[in-house]
């Protein structure tokens, strides 16, 4: 029998991204800045799009940003995205932030949002997102 915690993680597969706070990300409270989390968010949304689309990819809106719990520094933070649809240059991604304090296997969710992202190509002028392919994502 396994002595893991129950873990309330999305069930979107392992993190995109997993970091670590750090001193130089904090506000001037003391608590990780929320740009600093927005910014993991756009990159981890940001590279899921990339693969989807097979190239370059610009943020053109974020919706739902959700401040739920501060993250302190030390924390292990984990984004974790699924594509929810794709249109035809287009691509809306959910993201979520999620906090592990460094000495404790509970992990909370931080922050979530609606990433969209237009499939841009080298005059940056949106162009059509690929079929998807195998690897490339879902949606
Ligand atoms: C060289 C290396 C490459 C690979 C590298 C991989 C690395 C991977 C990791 C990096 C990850 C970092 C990721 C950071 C990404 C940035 O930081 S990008 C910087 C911030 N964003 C910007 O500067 C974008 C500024 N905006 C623009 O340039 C233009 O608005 C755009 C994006 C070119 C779109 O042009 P547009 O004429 O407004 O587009 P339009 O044809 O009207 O609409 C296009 C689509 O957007 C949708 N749309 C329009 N407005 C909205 C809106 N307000 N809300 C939602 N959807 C909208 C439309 O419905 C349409 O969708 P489809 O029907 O085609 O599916």
């Amino acid at each position: 029998m396994s002595d893991a915690l129950p873990s309330p993680l999305p069930a979107w597969g392992p993190p995109v991204i997993r970091t670590i706070a750090m001193p130089a990300d904090t506000n001037p409270a003391g608590d990780i800045f929320g740009g600093w989390l927005m910014a993991q968010m756009d990159l981890a949304a940001g590279n899921v799009a990339a693969r989807r689309a097979r190239g370059r990819c610009a943020t053109i809106a974020v919706e739902g940003m959700t401040f739920l719990q501060p993250v302190v520094v030390g924390d292990e933070v984990s984004l974790y995205a699924q594509i929810v649809s794709v249109g035809r240059s287009s691509i809306r991604i959910q993201i979520e932030a999620w906090r592990r304090a460094r000495e404790s296997e509970e992990t909370i969710k931080v922050t979530q949002a609606l990433f969209t992202f237009v499939a841009i190509d080298e005059n940056r002028r949106p162009r059509a997102v690929p079929p998807e392919t195998p690897g490339s994502g879902g949606a």
